[in-house]
């Protein structure tokens, strides 16, 4: 795998996490900051009531379509997997329910934008990433990564970038 694994604290998250409201807003900042030379890490995800409902995979696509329409070279895009339900409420998307929706994001950008892009743009999650649950979401193929809040400003960040390790054996 040609991706090199990310840990960022909350403070690289440039991109606010109320992406779902303002898709297109969202797109205009990712664009802006690319033109101004910075890198981003855009989040997109879904509310809870629109897990519920089953249109995760819909919301986080619409999410994407607005920010690829703006965007042509994605070597300095990131893109964060941010439920808006797991972030900093102690609720973590499981290793299955992340793996499933980095997957889709994976298989949206290889159809929409190419093969190339979806191969080599790290996908990560944020969400309530701490020390005890990392390992095991980072050890999800299509999981490249950790945007973390809350945990950063702890000890067990240092057990977070660990995590790194897993991919190693992959
Ligand atoms: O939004 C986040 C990082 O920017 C995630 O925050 P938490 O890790 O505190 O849930």
């Amino acid at each position: 795998m040609g991706r090199k694994f990310f840990v960022g604290g909350n403070w690289k998250c440039v991109i606010s996490h109320y992406a779902h409201i303002l898709f297109q807003f969202v797109a205009d900042k990712v664009a802006y900051a690319l033109a101004q030379g910075l890198k981003v890490i855009a989040c997109v995800g879904e509310t809870l009531e629109q897990r519920e409902s089953g249109s995760t995979v819909e919301v986080v696509a619409a999410q994407t379509k607005a920010i690829a329409a703006k965007v042509s070279d994605w070597t300095n895009v990131v893109l964060a997997y941010e439920p808006v339900w797991a972030i900093g409420t102690g609720k973590v998307a499981s290793p299955a329910q992340a793996q499933e929706v980095h997957f889709e994001l994976r298989k949206w950008l290889q159809a929409n934008v190419s093969p190339e892009v979806a191969a080599t743009t790290r996908i990560i999650y944020g969400g309530s990433v701490n020390g005890a649950n990392s390992k095991e979401l980072a050890g999800q193929p299509d999981v490249d990564g950790f945007l973390v809040g809350g945990a950063s400003l702890k000890p067990e960040f240092i057990d977070i970038i660990k995590s790194a390790e897993v991919k190693k054996s992959t």
